[in-house]
């Protein structure tokens, strides 16, 4: 069984439709890029698996024992965030907040478990440091441990190497392999970076608003439209 199958989704702004029809899945242990232009529907689509944006039509099926809440989510950054004024290890932990239900306060086994994301991140040396004084980079491996705090099974990464420098988007692309390929976490991120796409994905979504294609990096590279976007 698929980890997530989507069957024919259509969502709608102001009743048009941006997401028309789109059919996909993603199995364990998967990395699908979603790659399209400006406005295709990428975040829209990413905002209606994880139940944040109904549906107009289709349907999103989880398999594997995934619940929608153990989703990690790392959504595209915006000013405010990078400004959090708190801890690298309260940011980390507030990802537990799906898990702890409704309790004001993250119990023992939950502290353990994000204090074990942090050491896997490389992140313990920081955890006291105030998030909005960390470097890009830095801020973008705290959200990602955030995210991690709610699953293990699979992530959804908006754009995360948009605000980042060349050292720091090809560190954060192999934190992201490292995840996928050792500890079996399913990926799937939007990218507007095609050849960076091809290099880390074993599946690849072309999105227009309509399904442009949706296959193996192999069969796109093969592909009308994974000739004619990777040589854009
Ligand atoms: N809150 C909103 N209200 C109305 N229309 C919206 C809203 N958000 C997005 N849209 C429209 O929906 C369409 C898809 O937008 P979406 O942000 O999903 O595209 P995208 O592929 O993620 O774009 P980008 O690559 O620029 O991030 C666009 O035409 C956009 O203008």
């Amino acid at each position: 069984m698929h980890l997530l199958s989507c069957e024919h989704i259509t969502m709608q702004y102001d009743g048009r439709n941006v997401v028309n029809d789109i059919s996909f899945f993603v199995d364990p242990g998967d990395y699908l890029c979603i790659v399209g232009e400006n406005g295709s529907g990428k975040s829209t689509l990413m905002r209606g698996l994880l139940g944040l944006k109904p549906l107009a039509g289709g349907n999103v099926i989880f398999g594997d024992g995934l619940r929608r809440q153990e989703i990690g989510y790392l959504p595209q950054q915006t000013a405010v965030q990078r400004e959090f004024p708190t801890s690298v290890e309260e940011v980390v932990r507030s990802g537990l907040l799906n898990r702890c239900g409704m309790l004001p306060f993250y119990n023992a086994a939950a502290r353990k478990r994000a204090d074990g994301i942090m050491e896997r991140l490389e992140l313990t040396e920081l955890r006291r440091r105030s998030f909005r004084a960390l470097s890009g980079g830095q801020q973008q491996r705290v959200l990602l441990a955030r995210a991690l705090c709610a699953t293990g099974k699979l992530l959804l990464l908006d754009e995360p190497v948009s605000a980042l420098d060349p050292v720091a988007t090809a560190d954060f692309y192999a934190l992201i392999r490292k995840l996928n390929r050792e500890d079996h976490i399913a990926v799937i991120m939007i990218s507007h970076d095609i050849q960076a796409a091809v290099k880390q994905a074993n599946r690849i979504l072309h999105l227009d608003s309509t399904l442009r294609f949706f296959g193996t990096t192999a069969e796109y590279l093969q592909s009308d439209v994974g000739h004619a976007f990777c040589e854009a």
